[in-house]
């Protein structure tokens, strides 16, 4: 097999915990991008990132990160990765700025430009006002968005993100949704685990679904949504209930076909067309609704 150009490459990847298996014999290829890893309560997928990001060593198989073993380079590895959901970075002790600048000259920025960096970023993440307080007087919320600044300060080539929007106010979530952006434009990849599939939709060129430590689906979303079955036709009657489905490609041609015939046999009933959505998508390959499900 072939590392070179390759984000992750993952082969025969398996751990356990205990006797327990966790992840089992996975096999991975990922390009340089943004990609999402979905999976339930206890899928695997914060392992699977500990693994990536050279915090764990596996039990067995390869996993190669920008084209470096995760665990033989790890040392060099490190250098150019970024790990954020631990807050192992914060210095309780130090105020957001000086945090900031402490990382960010830690990585090799210039002082002058680690402390434009890091304001810009405490901007971005409404903390311009606390940037002078101790981190030990900050809240719960405060302290994860400036974990995550911290991790985004040097730019590096992969940042790994473990549910960093989990607990987030709507205006941090959508900060770090347009940094993730502005960083991939700028060739950074991100590699990121969420339980929400809007999140996964909006942000990831590729998604993985992970299931009791196995990779039961990967894609785009689109391609996730035809694995479940493409559009339908759906008639219903008066009161709302389903009475006819009828499968279609979704073109102009098909469903004016479809319902030209439907049209004959049920007059009455009202017309809809359905997409499947990710929730439904995600509920199929796992069996499971996800937290963030919002229908
Ligand atoms: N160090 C450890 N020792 C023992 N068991 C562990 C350890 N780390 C993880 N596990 C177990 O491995 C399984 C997978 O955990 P993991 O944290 O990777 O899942 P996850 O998909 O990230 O879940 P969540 O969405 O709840 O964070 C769980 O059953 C967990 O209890």
């Amino acid at each position: 097999m072939s590392y070179t150009n390759q984000l992750v490459e993952v082969d025969g990847l398996t751990q356990s915990f205990g006797g327990r298996r966790v992840l089992r014999d996975l096999r991975v290829s990922l390009p340089p991008g943004i990609h999402a890893l979905l999976g339930p309560n206890g899928a695997g997928k914060t392992t699977l990132i500990n693994i990536l990001s050279t915090l764990i060593r596996p039990d067995a198989g390869r996993a190669r990160v920008l084209g470096l073993d995760v665990y033989a380079d790890r040392t060099q590895l490190r250098q150019k990765i970024a790990l954020t959901g631990q807050y192992a970075a914060v210095d309780e002790a130090l105020s957001g700025t000086e945090n900031l600048d402490m990382m960010g000259q830690l990585f090799g920025l210039s002082r002058s430009a680690a402390r434009r960096r890091g304001g810009l970023l405490l901007d971005q993440f409404g903390l311009t006002a606390s940037k002078s307080a101790k981190v030990s007087t900050y809240s719960g919320g405060m302290r994860r968005k400036l974990d995550i600044a911290i991790s985004l300060i040097a730019e590096p080539e992969l940042i790994f993100l473990d549910e960093p929007t989990t607990g987030l106010d709507t205006r941090s979530r959508q900060a770090l949704w347009d940094e993730i952006h502005r960083l991939a434009d700028r060739g950074t990849s991100v590699f990121l685990t969420t339980q929400y599939l809007d999140e996964a939709e909006a942000l990831a060129d590729q998604i993985l679904v992970l299931d009791d430590g196995r990779i039961v689906a990967e894609g785009t979303a689109d391609e996730l949504k035809e694995l479940v079955g493409g559009a339908a036709i759906q008639l219903h009657d008066g009161a709302g209930h389903l009475q006819v489905e009828h499968a279609t490609d979704g073109t102009a041609a098909d469903v004016s076909r479809t319902l030209a015939e439907l049209a004959t046999q049920h007059p009455h009933l009202a017309v809809t067309v359905r997409k499947p959505s990710m929730d439904e998508v995600f509920l199929q390959l796992t069996g499971q609704p996800t937290e963030g499900a919002s229908s």
